[in-house]
C-alpha cells in the first residue's frame, strides 16, 4: 500500500456502503448524515480514505466525507478507497478513487491503459464487470425515475426495468469516433470533464475498422478534430471537422471490410455512409446522426415496433426522426399508404430522410424543430402512433403537453439520457399519462451511458 500524499485529513467513515454489489438502491446527494453543513474542510488534490455508498448519475458513486457528499469516480459501492479530490463545488465536491483499499467483487482491471484517473474520459466503467455495468444502469435509471420522473417504488417494481446487453461484447462496438487534437496535432480524447486531450495510441471501444486506420499516432492539422466512420454496409471513412471532408486519402480499409469499401478523398463534399437496419438500405452522412452501435438501430427499431404493436392504416409521427430511421420501420407495418410525418431540424437529416424514404409515398419529411412543427400547426393531430427520440436534453413539457393534446392511441419514446427521460416522465404524468413499460439496452458499453425506450399511454377513455 503506497502512502498517500497530499493535505492531510482525517480518515473518515462514511455511512456503510452495500458491501459488494452494485445492485445497492441508487443513492442520491441527500442520503447518509443527515443535518450535517458543507464546509470547506476538503482541498483540490487532497487524498482521503472513504467508503463507497450507492451508484450516482455521471458515473460516479456517492460517498460522504465528515458529512460532505462526495462524487466518487473510478470506484464501485461497498469499496474502501483513497479518493483524490478533483473539483470543489458548494455542498458537494468529486474525486478520482486512486487507489482501493477493499475491493469490490464486481471489480475486474480496466482493459484500456488510458481508463484510469486523470486519463481518457471516453469510459466510466472499465472498472466493473459487463454484468455489474447493466445493473449500475438499471439503478441509476430507477433513482432517476423515483427522484425526477415522481414514481414510487412500486410503480418502478412494476415496469420489471433492466438494462439489457447488445450482441458483440463491451469493446470493439463504436462505429463512429470523434478524436479531438492537441495544440502538438496528436489526435486523442478528452479527459473527464475537460477540453484537455489525451493523445491516445488505440481506442479498444473503436470497432476493429476504426482501430485499424492510421488516425492514432500521427501529427494533424492542430486544432481539427477527427471523425472516423465504420457503417454497418462496410464503409470505412476518415473525416475531419468541421467540414466533413477528409484530408486523408490514403488510410486503408479494414482488412474485414468488403472490397467496395469506401475510404473519404479531399475535396469530395460532405461524405456518405451506407447502412444497414430495419431491413432496409441506408446512406446517411458520415458527420450526421446514426447510432454509433451496430446493433442499436435494429434493437430500436424492434423495441418501438413492439411497445407501439402497429396496426394497418394507422398514422404516425416520427419526431426527431434523423435519415426516417422509426418512419420506415412503421410504413412497413402500417403499410406504405398510411399517412407518416417525419420531424427532423437538421438539413443533412432532412436531406437524407428524403432520399431514404422516397419509396414510400405516405411519408413527408418537415425540416422543422419539433417545439416549432408543433406549435405553429405545422403538424396537428389526431394522430395514433407517436415516435419521439431527442436529442440528450430530452423533449420537455411544450414538446410533451404537444404531444398529449394531440391524443395518440400510444408514444413510444426512445431515450438516451435517463435524467431528461425521467422529467418528462413527470410531464406525462401530470397529463394523466402513464408509462406503461419501459426497457433499458447498453447501447454504450464501458460508459456511463444508457438507452432506454419508453411507451406511454394515455388515460383510459
Ligand atoms: C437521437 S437522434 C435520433 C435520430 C433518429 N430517430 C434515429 O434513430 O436515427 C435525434 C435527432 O433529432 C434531431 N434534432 C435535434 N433537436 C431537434 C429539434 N429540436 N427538432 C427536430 N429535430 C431535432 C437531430 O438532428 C437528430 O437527427
Amino acid at each position: 500500500m503506497t502512502a498517500h500524499p497530499g493535505p492531510a485529513h482525517p480518515v473518515t467513515t462514511a455511512p456503510a456502503g452495500s458491501a459488494g454489489g452494485t445492485t445497492a438502491p441508487a443513492g442520491s446527494a441527500g442520503s447518509g448524515d443527515a443535518g450535517s453543513e458543507w464546509r470547506s474542510g476538503l482541498e483540490e488534490a487532497e487524498r482521503v480514505e472513504l467508503t463507497v455508498d450507492a451508484v450516482a448519475p455521471g458515473g460516479h458513486c456517492v460517498a460522504r466525507v465528515d458529512g460532505q457528499v462526495v462524487f466518487v469516480r473510478h470506484a464501485l459501492p461497498g469499496e474502501r478507497v483513497v479518493a483524490e479530490v478533483t473539483e470543489l463545488h458548494r455542498g458537494f465536491a468529486r474525486a478520482d478513487a486512486v487507489e482501493i483499499r477493499t475491493a469490490s467483487p464486481d471489480r475486474v482491471t480496466p482493459p484500456c491503459p488510458y481508463a484510469r484517473p486523470g486519463g481518457c474520459g471516453g469510459c466510466d466503467l472499465q472498472h466493473v464487470t459487463p454484468a455489474a455495468q447493466l445493473d449500475w444502469k438499471t439503478a441509476v435509471v430507477r433513482e432517476q425515475l423515483t427522484r425526477l420522473g415522481g414514481l414510487t417504488d412500486a410503480e418502478i417494481d412494476g415496469l420489471r426495468v433492466t438494462v439489457r446487453a447488445l450482441p458483440g461484447g463491451p469493446l470493439g462496438w463504436r462505429s463512429r469516433v470523434r478524436y479531438a487534437v492537441d495544440a502538438a496535432g496528436r489526435a486523442g480524447l478528452l479527459k473527464h470533464r475537460s477540453h484537455e486531450v489525451v493523445p491516445i495510441d488505440r481506442c479498444l471501444i473503436a470497432h476493429p475498422a476504426i482501430q485499424a486506420l492510421p488516425v492514432l499516432g500521427q501529427r494533424w492539422p492542430t486544432a481539427e478534430a477527427v471523425a472516423t466512420v465504420a457503417s454497418t454496409g462496410g464503409d470505412v471513412v476518415v473525416t475531419t471537422l468541421p467540414d466533413g471532408v477528409s484530408t486523408r486519402p490514403d488510410a486503408p480499409v479494414h482488412p474485414a471490410a468488403p472490397p467496395d469499401a469506401r475510404v473519404s478523398a479531399a475535396g469530395d463534399g460532405p461524405v456518405a455512409v451506407r447502412e444497414t437496419a430495419a431491413g432496409r438500405d441506408w446512406t446517411v452522412p458520415a458527420g450526421g446522426f446514426w447510432q454509433v452501435h451496430p446493433a442499436a438501430a435494429d434493437t430500436l427499431v424492434d423495441a418501438v415496433l413492439d411497445l407501439l404493436a402497429p396496426q394497418p392504416g394507422e398514422s404516425a409521427w416520427d419526431l426527431y426522426g434523423g435519415a426516417g430511421l422509426f418512419a420506415a420501420a412503421l410504413a412497413d407495418r402500417v403499410g406504405p399508404q398510411a399517412r407518416i410525418t417525419v420531424v427532423e431540424s437538421a438539413a443533412e437529416g432532412v436531406a437524407a430522410a428524403r432520399r431514404n424514404l422516397a419509396d414510400l409515398s405516405g411519408v413527408e419529411v418537415v425540416a422543422a424543430r419539433v417545439e416549432t412543427a408543433l406549435a405553429r400547426r405545422r403538424v396537428t393531430g389526431p394522430v395514433d402512433l407517436v415516435v419521439l427520440d431527442p436529442p440528450r436534453t430530452g423533449a420537455g413539457a411544450a414538446v410533451v403537453r404537444h404531444l398529449v393534446a394531440a391524443t395518440p392511441r400510444a408514444v413510444a419514446y426512445v431515450a438516451c439520457d435517463p435524467a431528461a427521460f425521467a422529467r418528462d416522465v413527470h410531464t406525462f404524468g401530470q397529463a394523466g399519462w402513464r408509462l406503461a413499460a419501459l426497457r433499458g439496452y447498453d447501447l454504450f458499453p464501458m460508459t456511463r451511458h444508457v438507452e432506454l425506450v419508453g411507451l406511454f399511454l394515455p388515460p383510459a377513455r
